[in-house]
């Protein structure tokens, strides 16, 4: 049993039924939608096929769907790609134009108009990197200072610009409205500068009679500097190394993650990670030494679940790369579930002698409200808790914190019925054995 949670990035490597049905039982936890290159129609689809292998392998699955936000992105090109040569000229002007070898559009007025000589112009995730040389009214001369293969509609940045971007975006309030109306389990919102950010989303939600959780992204220098705010108002954190580790001098990327991982578990949030993870799973089949050790730090750190990106979005081996983090995420736990006791005084006082049982016993907890859950969820205690809820969302949503197993039950059964049904759901499916103690936490909540 993995207490780690995995989420995957649904792309065109994992859209069949095939792929979703082995990436589900190899064991992820949660499925992200990128609203960025996803249509209404594709999405429709992939949830109803998310939904349907997630019933049949009676595993809950959190359909997040993440929502672009201001992402700036290169236009189109006459062709595939164009290779830019170190040192070389190159123009990116405002504007829906069909880019070349020599010049590129941008469609976002705010970015072209921050640009200013000497800025440095990062595309894709660090692969070209360009410098301001010169600037006009609607577009700016660069020069290559890193060459590449640039493809259409790659995500363009301007660390150290600062650009003035305003939350939600329309096209984000479309999504947001499809997405509701699918009842994906939560949201994430991209590039998120303030916490107001995130108050204002909420605000959208509730008028759309939804209590969809909210996922803050965590990419930008500002985010970063009002972080604590950010993590106050969400309801949970995404650290999302693709935009971060291009914002901020990669040296500070450990550093960074180390540090939003710890305000999280202080505050009680669920935090994930994602990006890079198994990068080198995108056209092999093993890990660099790198990323298991990547690896490693993040789940000793305490992160609830970590997230693929390419991997299983576009990559050649995406129920490998699942198999491979869970194997290394298993090894890792192993020391982590043996060492680990609980530390908040709350648990405690449930019962002294929990403090002396070491992850044997497993906790029962039946409610339909998040609040407890999330509490007890984020103390990491080493015992699996399963938590009986009727709400299908709710279900789906816990499944991605740590060391928590939702069961979906019935909506007639109550009490005792509803704890039994859970247990013998939970002893059914391999979650527990019958051999260690259950405990039944109703008993110790009022
Ligand atoms: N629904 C989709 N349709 C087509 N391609 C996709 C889809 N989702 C993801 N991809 C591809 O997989 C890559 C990795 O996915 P993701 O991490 O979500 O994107 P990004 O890096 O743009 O945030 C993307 O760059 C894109 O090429
Ligand atoms: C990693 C993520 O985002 P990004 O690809 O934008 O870094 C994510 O949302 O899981």
């Amino acid at each position: 049993m993995r207490h780690t949670k995995i989420l995957a990035t649904i792309g065109p490597a994992s859209f069949s039924e095939k792929v979703l049905t082995e990436l589900i039982s190899t064991g992820i936890s949660g499925c992200r939608i990128n609203f960025s290159h996803t249509s209404f129609e594709k999405a429709e689809e992939l949830i109803w096929k998310i939904r349907k292998v997630s019933e049949k392998l009676a595993k809950p699955i959190c359909i997040r769907q993440d929502l672009q936000g201001p992402k700036i992105r290169i236009g189109e090109l006459a062709q595939e790609e164009v290779v830019l040569r170190r040192g070389q000229a190159f123009k990116l002007a405002l504007g829906n134009i069909i880019g070349d070898q020599e010049c590129a559009g941008v469609a976002q007025k705010e970015f072209m108009e921050a640009l200013q000589p000497g800025a440095t112009v990062v595309i894709g995730d660090n692969e070209l990197k360009l410098e301001v040389i010169h600037k006009e009214r609607e577009s700016v001369d660069c020069k290559v200072i890193i060459g590449g293969a640039l493809k259409p509609q790659k995500g363009v940045s301007a660390p150290g610009t600062f650009i003035d971007f305003k939350g939600l975006t329309k096209k984000d309030l479309s999504d947001l409205d499809f997405g509701i109306r699918q009842k994906v389990d939560c949201v994430s919102m991209s590039f998120v500068q303030s916490a107001d950010d995130i108050y204002r989303l909420k605000e959208i939600i509730r008028e759309q009679s939804s209590q969809v959780p909210v996922i803050a992204k965590i990419e930008q220098y500002n985010s970063l500097k009002n972080l604590d705010e950010i993590i106050k108002a969400s309801d949970g954190i995404s650290i999302a190394r693709g935009d971060l580790a291009v914002e901020r001098p990669l040296e500070e990327l450990g550093l960074i993650q180390k540090e939003i991982i710890r305000r999280c578990n202080i505050a009680g949030k669920f935090v994930m990670a994602g990006s890079g993870i198994l990068q080198n799973l995108r056209k092999n089949l093993w890990p660099t030494r790198a990323e298991v050790n990547d690896v490693t730090a993040l789940i000793f750190e305490g992160i609830d679940a970590i997230s693929f990106s390419d991997e299983t979005a576009i990559g050649d081996y995406p129920v490998e790369s699942v198999r491979t983090l869970a194997t290394i995420i298993e090894s890792v736990e192993k020391v982590i579930l043996t060492h680990h006791t609980a530390s908040d005084s709350f648990y405690r006082n449930i019962d002294a002698n929990f403090t002396y049982v070491q992850g044997k016993e497993s906790l029962v907890l039946c409610t339909d409200t998040l609040e407890p859950v999330v509490k007890l969820a984020k103390m990491h205690y080493t015992a699996p808790l399963l938590v009986g809820t009727k709400s299908s969302n709710e279900a789906n949503y816990l499944s991605n914190y740590w060391g928590v197993y939702p069961i979906y039950c019935p909506p007639e059964l109550m009490g005792q019925e509803m704890f039994d049904y859970v247990v013998n759901k939970a002893i059914a499916l391999g979650i527990i054995d019958n051999k260690n103690p259950i405990i039944n936490l109703n008993n110790y909540w009022g």
